[in-house]
């Protein structure tokens, strides 16, 4: 267990923005995170230009909600916009008990009986003891914080080619008071928000799936929500002590054959991008199924069970390395099709969805939405404008 240490990530310039972390010797970790103009030092920082999240600074409150805690939306947040961004708090290996690892553990400062405390101690934050603690119904015991809010994240370790991706759970302190369920709307197993962890920049984004108006709570899913009903509720019973009642997962049972309906779409959307017809294959027309047809149906299939916002596939629910939410993909390869087909009404609708997605996604997409400009101006300049006609 040697190949454990423990290591403090000092985060540039704000130095409240440190991380405890217990890491494989092969992970590969940025020398100094330094912040992005997102997760600046706040008003006495650096001047910068308006970026998405001085906007989601404003774009939620931490609210009670009974005797729970969750997240609220201020204003109205639109699908695809950015929530929030922030640093790990804490890192530790997944499936790994830390108390076995604890002899290996080069932990300086005050001893503490229990591994979990000493690494909650080297934080600094005092936010991270007052986070919820299912285990023990209540607040403040380390590790039952730490398996109530921990997210899986994905980082890269060097192999012997080329980097692999190690397991771990990482504590932050402002996305652990999203729910999984609303109070009110009871929606959840079909969240109203996704988070993404980037491993190069060490940040989570949490955005926004469908548009979510003010006062409504944003919640994410706790598990992988392509399971079916039985084992999500099993999920959520065994390891955060509730069962869900998401209107998902309470189908009235006056409806027959309704949660069997649910499991088999949501069992189909989570190999739906795996089983999609090649494109190209059905641009030269040796595919005749109906792709446009195809990413329709799927389309309403995610909204019915609320699942704009996962890929499915390989890492079903983590979400964690994909750049877009599902819906997108959706929405890039109905510019594909139309544009294949050189109907210039259904791509200049499509483009306008593209651009909005990309619009509330950020600054970062202003290129992409440049391109996407000129494609509503001049179709004709879509790199493979009427390829499917040519067949
Ligand atoms: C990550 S915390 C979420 C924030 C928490 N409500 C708080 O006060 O900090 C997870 C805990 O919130 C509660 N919770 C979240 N979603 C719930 C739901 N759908 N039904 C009941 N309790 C829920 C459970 O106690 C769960 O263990």
């Amino acid at each position: 267990m040697s190949v454990y240490r423990y290591h403090s990530l000092q985060f540039s310039p704000a130095p409240e923005h440190r991380c405890a972390a217990v890491l494989h010797s092969d992970v590969i970790l940025p020398e100094t995170i330094h912040q992005s103009s997102e997760l600046g030092a706040g008003p006495s920082g650096p001047r910068r230009s308006p970026s998405p999240v001085h906007k989601a600074r404003e774009a939620y409150v931490i609210n009670e909600r009974l005797d729970d805690k969750g997240m609220f939306a201020r204003v109205w947040i639109p699908q695809g916009g950015v929530i929030l961004a922030e640093h790990p708090a804490l890192i530790l290996p997944r499936d790994v008990k830390l108390e076995s690892l604890a002899a290996g553990l080069e932990i300086t400062g005050p001893q503490h009986s229990n591994p979990y405390d000493a690494l909650f101690s080297r934080v600094d934050h005092k936010e991270i003891f007052a986070l919820k603690d299912c285990l023990t119904k209540g607040v403040g015991a380390s590790k039952g914080i730490f398996h109530t809010n921990a997210l899986n994240i994905e980082l890269e370790a060097r192999g012997r080619d080329m980097p692999e991706l190690q397991k771990y759970q990482a504590l932050f302190l402002v996305t652990s008071r999203c729910n999984h369920r609303q109070l009110i709307v009871l929606l959840s197993c079909g969240p109203n928000a996704v988070w993404r962890f980037d491993p190069l920049t060490f940040k989570l984004t949490l955005s926004a799936v469908r548009r979510i108006s003010p006062g409504e709570e944003i919640t994410i899913s706790y598990i992988n929500p392509f399971l079916p009903r039985h084992l999500r509720r099993a999920k959520l019973q065994s390891r955060w002590n509730f069962v869900c009642h998401c209107n998902h997962c309470d189908v009235p049972w006056t409806i027959p054959g309704a949660v069997v309906q649910s499991d088999k779409a949501r069992q189909e959307l989570c190999t739906f991008f795996d089983d999609l017809p090649d494109w190209a294959e059905w641009c030269a027309g040796n595919d005749r199924r109906d792709l446009i047809d195809i990413h329709l149906r799927a389309m309403w299939a995610r909204d019915r069970e609320g699942l704009q916002g996962f890929r499915g596939g390989n890492g079903a629910a983590r979400n964690v390395n994909f750049k877009d939410l599902a819906y997108t993909k959706h929405i890039d390869a109905l510019v594909m099709c139309y544009g294949a087909l050189g109907d210039v009404e259904g791509f200049r609708a499509w483009v306008a969805k593209a651009r909005e997605a990309k619009v509330a996604g950020g600054p970062d997409s202003a290129a992409h939405v440049k391109v996407l400009d000129m494609w509503l101006r001049e179709p004709r300049k879509f790199h493979v404008w009427g390829w499917k006609t040519q067949n």
